[in-house]
């Protein structure tokens, strides 16, 4: 299996090589040169295996016999035995027919923990290996930030700097992130926004002299590693729910799109998936561009679900790839339409698209709406995220006879705000992070300036 790039341009990497990458030299995302198959025995096969083997088995075609089978087993072992839930991601069960999927028993408490919990080790594996350092560059709305460095903390090889929105994520998430002071962790507060410091870190790949030769790594889902991990929970699910016999769907809240196309990646290599539901805020460029292929930027909104402030959903180019019919010319094009002016999908690839995918999109007012009258019907305190989720959900089930899967993102301690907003007195953090309001915290403010955050990360690895 090699790995190609969805403008067509950039040489084919191997699986550790993508790994240990982020962008590709052309501007584009990598993906698997073949998905896959997982057929109906192999999925009838994992019917009550552990998360950690479903695992295993499902990301196995993707790692092409570059890590050995005993190695690999153990490192997504170790990766999921850090979660508190002993199904790793238990299916909670609302109504006869809609479910929750809780991604957030990892350690940092977001569905971010299950690829960086794995990431982290790949890393550390495939460094230790090569005897290499690294610098990890990662742009977060609060979440990725902390799962990575979560994840990536005690790998000696690596540097981590992790850029985010002064003043735009949660409390909780800013603290998680800043009150790791050990000597590879680096925060950086950035005035600007998520898309801001996307965009630095990018613009980073394309141009990597200011490191003086020293590897640039992505955690954020521009790695292929964290898709491949996220494939795998919407494998599990299906197959606890019935399939292959059965059909189900996923409502996914969505932004930089990451989680979703791992959910079509799932459906590709055979997973029985009716249709994929794309939640979003009121940074609404998915549904918009669903919807009324309106494929344009607006301003970006300040909204309850922080983590979904992102007007670039990077991952959208995955799935553009698909819909094009994996002609990387065609992507350019427009991609660099985008960037430039509003713009819209061919009709063709946007009716490959409807076929399988809707969306909506939940404003902040009923986010707080969803949080009370979930809570009123199921007893469950939903996140903002996982509220825009719930909503849509709600909505698309009356056209959609099988089973309905809502992830849910992140757990409502992290939004404390939303969750008080919405009429509740707070939320306790687990165990494990009750005196994280009062730990010290260290993090840089920085201007939104490419040349200064490349000098800060320069001067700053060790
Ligand atoms: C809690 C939460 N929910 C949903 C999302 C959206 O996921 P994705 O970016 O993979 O679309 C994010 C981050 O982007 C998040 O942190
Ligand atoms: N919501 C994310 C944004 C970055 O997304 P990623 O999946 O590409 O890492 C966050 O919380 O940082």
């Amino acid at each position: 299996m090699r790995y190609i790039s969805t403008r067509g341009q950039a040489p084919a990497l191997s699986f550790e090589d993508v790994v240990l990458t982020g962008m590709a030299s052309d501007g584009g995302l990598y993906v698997p040169e073949q998905i896959p198959q997982l057929s109906r025995d192999d999925l009838a096969a994992m019917a009550g295996l552990s998360y950690a083997e479903i695992a295993f088995q499902v990301m196995k075609p993707f790692v092409n016999g570059e890590i050995d089978d005993d190695t690999f087993r153990q490192i997504v072992t170790e990766a999921y035995a850090t979660f508190s839930h002993d199904a790793v991601v238990p299916l909670n069960q609302l109504d006869a027919n809609h479910f929750l999927l809780e991604l957030f028993h990892g350690p940092t408490l977001a569905f971010k923990d299950v690829a960086l919990q794995l990431l982290g080790r790949l890393l550390d594996h495939f460094l230790q290996k090569r005897g290499e350092r690294a610098v990890i560059m990662g742009a977060t709305s609060g979440d990725t930030g902390s799962a990575a460095i979560e994840g990536c903390r005690h790998c000696d090889n690596l540097d981590i700097f992790i850029l985010h929105p002064h003043n735009r994520v949660s409390e909780v998430q800013r603290r998680q992130m800043t009150s790791v002071l050990a000597d590879n962790v680096f925060n950086v507060a950035i005035e600007g926004n998520f898309d801001d410091a996307q965009a630095m870190v990018k613009a980073s790949f394309a141009d990597q002299a200011f490191l003086n030769g020293t590897r640039l790594v992505a955690v954020n889902s521009i790695n292929w590693a964290r898709i491949m991990a996220q494939i795998v929970y919407y494998v599990a699910a299906g197959v606890a729910l019935g399939a292959p016999h059965r059909q189900v769907s996923f409502c996914v809240p969505s932004a930089n799109f990451g989680n979703v196309f791992a959910g079509y990646m799932a459906y590709r290599m055979g997973l029985p998936v009716k249709q994929f539901i794309i939640a979003t805020n009121a940074n609404d460029i998915l549904h918009r561009t669903l919807a009324a292929n309106d494929f344009s930027k607006q301003a970006l909104k300040e909204t309850l679900a922080p983590s979904m402030d992102i007007v670039v959903s990077s991952n959208f180019e995955r799935l553009l790839f698909e819909a094009y019919g994996r002609d990387g010319q065609a992507v350019s094009e427009l991609l660099e339409r985008f960037q430039a002016e509003p713009t819209a999908l061919g009709e063709a690839p946007l009716e490959r698209l409807r076929s399988l995918f809707a969306s909506h999109s939940v404003d902040d007012a009923t986010i707080l709406e969803v949080i009370r009258e979930a809570h009123h019907r199921t007893k469950e305190l939903l996140d903002p995220h996982t509220a825009t989720g719930y909503r849509a959900a709600e909505r698309a089930r009356a056209d959609v006879e099988t089973p309905m899967i809502t992830l849910a993102t992140a757990h409502p301690a992290k939004f404390a705000e939303a969750v008080v907003k919405a009429g509740f007195p707070g939320v306790p953090l687990p165990p494990h992070m009750d005196d994280l309001l009062e730990r010290e915290e260290r993090y840089s403010v920085l201007p939104a300036e490419l040349d200064k955050v490349q000098a800060f990360v320069a001067d700053n690895r060790r």
